[in-house]
């Protein structure tokens, strides 16, 4: 029988999921956490996956070759909010981290920076503004200024000579200043390693290091004219146009993206 021909962009959403049915058993869905999967709190320590997201995300991983969580939150914070999803496969600090086969696998070139980071995150706390959330995640550094908007030039000035002095990566998000080992890892690579043998992938994405996951697709596209790859954005009032701009489609929430999948998996 003559395989379906890839729909072209710009998408109809109908032969999006037409295609992506047929194709169930060489497709991964590929998902960020935060503004994704999970609404956006101010701590972020008490994000927790929108009401139907686990349940939708189960039912995906039983109809599609494979479900994967790609976020910069450590593989830790994410067990402790998908732990009941068995065929879930989490990537962890961009990648930095993956979980595999009961165990968090660290990319060896970042362990050296571990102690780095730890002095930084005690030093981002005395010298910052108390108002400032400094969030410590053993291999990053994030600057949280959400509920002080008005440090954000403080937070994004000292970040930056931070990274400066010990040769670090400067990553920008919704109101945070992350600082990063300097090592070569990304949402995008997770995605153009993941997507090496799929026929169809598919990324649900909110902030800038998605756009990165958006490219990776549209590259594997150029390079392998059967493969199918569908960019999703999350709206947000922070990075929403930009990431909307690099997207095929854009949801309101992560409610509306459980809401989305939901109507999808009637097609499977
Ligand atoms: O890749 P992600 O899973 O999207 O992680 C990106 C950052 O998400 C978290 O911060 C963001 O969400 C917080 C909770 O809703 C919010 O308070 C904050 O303003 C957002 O930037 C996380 O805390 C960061 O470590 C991640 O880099």
């Amino acid at each position: 029988m003559a395989q379906t021909p890839r729909p072209t962009h710009p998408l109809s959403i109908d032969e999006a999921w037409a295609f992506t049915a047929g194709q169930a058993a060489s497709t991964t869905f590929f998902f960020d956490f935060d503004g994704v999967l999970s609404p956006v709190t101010d701590d972020p320590d008490a994000s927790q996956p929108a009401p139907a997201v686990l349940g939708v995300l189960e039912r995906l991983a039983g109809v599609v070759n494979r479900v994967a969580i790609v976020s910069a939150r450590p593989v830790s914070f994410l067990r402790s909010r998908f732990s009941s999803l068995e065929r879930v496969d989490l990537y962890g600090l961009y990648g930095l981290e993956v979980w595999h086969e009961g165990d968090v696998v660290t990319n060896p070139a970042a362990l050296p920076w571990v102690p780095a980071m730890s002095d930084l995150a005690e030093q981002a706390k005395a010298e910052l503004p108390g108002s400032i959330l400094v969030e410590y995640k053993r291999l990053s550094v994030a600057l949280h200024y959400r509920t002080a908007p008005a440090e954000a030039a403080t937070v994004e000035r000292w970040g930056h000579e931070q990274a400066e002095r010990l040769g670090l990566r400067v990553q920008g998000g919704r109101m945070v200043v992350e600082l990063k080992p300097p090592v070569d890892q990304d949402k995008g690579m997770v995605i153009t390693e993941g997507v090496r043998d799929a026929g169809c992938a598919w990324y649900f994405g909110d902030d800038m290091s998605d756009i990165k996951a958006f490219d990776a697709l549209r590259a594997r596209e150029a390079v392998d004219p059967s493969f199918f790859g569908v960019a999703v954005a999350v709206a947000n009032p922070e990075t929403g146009a930009e990431v909307s701009s690099a997207a095929d489609l854009t949801l309101d929430s992560p409610d509306a993206v459980a809401e989305f999948l939901r109507q999808g998996l009637e097609r499977f």
